[in-house]
């Protein structure tokens, strides 16, 4: 739905994306995480042509960004909603007011565009509030107005930039839960950028990892979670590095209920004793990571049949 392909991007001599490529599926969620100065939201700007990119071409929905004209832009951009940090909503409007805004400038006609406002405050969770002016409305409440009129013109993709960046943890997650359920029911595509793992681990089925103009790490969550070495991986399930000498670390997906490691202490001559782990419940399902000790004769034979059982097994030399 969304390919990059070689973006780069220069300000004077700050290289802000430096040969950037980027895959985004459509009906997927896709979140590009990285810390401040990463250059995330200059790739998002440069997906919708905000930024006109250096180098690289961008293709929304089959349709080549970077060779339109200006108006052909425009229309393009109509298919692009985008919700912002701090949601960006004119004060002088009402929230009806402001869901109708891009809807007058593509010139759909006055009942039309009420019974759509309607419909999307109503989508959003905000029936009922359209005659409210946005500073009487919480900041969650707000960003609902910012989807809600990023929703108007039927966009195939959503671009979100930090859209819960501003919010406390608990309107976050109302939030995150109704991106997912607009995912789920429109079949939205949404790119979202956010330097937050939580981000990632509660609502992206992919994503890719930015720094210094790059993308270090890039797939489906469920994949990178079974590549050993993945730095989601380790940032997900933070433990200690470096890993202590002859210490094994286990990744293992699905049921967390099967009985693998008292299985493998049944069957061997093994002790096992735990350093850290933990376990998140991902889009993609439960992952679970665990660092143990592994001493005695069938050390071997114990690891081998763990890997045969479906975990990834990491030995720190
Ligand atoms: N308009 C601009 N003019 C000059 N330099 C810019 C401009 N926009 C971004 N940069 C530089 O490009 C680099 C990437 O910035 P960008 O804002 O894309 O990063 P980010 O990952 O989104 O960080 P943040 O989360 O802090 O916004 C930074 O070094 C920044 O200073």
């Amino acid at each position: 739905m969304i390919q990059a392909s070689g973006l780069r991007k220069q300000y004077g001599t700050t290289v802000a994306l430096d040969g950037v490529d980027l895959h985004v599926r459509e009906g997927e969620i896709f979140g590009v995480l990285g810390r401040s100065g990463a250059g995330k939201s200059t790739l998002l700007r440069c997906v919708n042509l905000l930024e006109r990119p250096t180098a690289g071409t961008v293709t929304v929905a089959g349709q080549d960004l970077t060779a339109l004209g200006s108006a052909e832009l425009n229309r393009a951009r109509q298919r692009i909603g985008m919700i912002h940090q701090h949601f960006a909503l004119l004060s002088s409007r009402t929230v009806a007011g402001n869901v109708a805004f891009p809807l007058e400038v593509m010139g759909v006609p006055k009942a039309e565009r009420e019974r759509r406002v309607a419909e999307l405050l109503e989508l959003v969770g905000l029936g009922g509030r359209g005659k409210d002016r946005p500073h009487q409305l919480s900041g969650g409440q707000k960003q609902r107005v910012g989807i809600a009129r990023a929703l108007a013109g039927n966009p195939a993709v959503l671009l979100s930039d930090e859209a819960t960046s501003a919010l406390d943890p608990a309107t976050t997650e109302s939030i995150l839960a109704l991106l997912k359920r607009l995912n789920a029911e429109l079949g939205l595509t949404i790119l979202l950028i956010t330097h937050e793992m939580n981000v990632v681990k509660s609502v992206c089925d992919s994503v890719a990892i930015m720094a210094g103009g790059r993308i270090e790490e890039s797939g489906a969550i469920a994949d990178l979670i079974r590549t050993p070495g993945s730095r989601l991986t380790r940032e997900i399930f933070p433990l200690p590095a470096p890993a202590p000498a002859g210490s094994v670390t286990l990744t293992f997906t699905g049921d967390p209920r099967q009985p693998v490691v008292s299985e493998v202490l049944r069957k061997f001559d093994v002790d096992l004793s735990i350093l850290g782990g933990s376990i998140e419940e991902l889009p993609a399902g439960p992952v679970g990571r665990l660092r143990v000790t592994l001493d005695g004769a069938d050390r071997p034979a114990a690891l081998a049949y763990l890997r045969d059982s479906g975990l990834i097994v990491e030995e720190a030399a």
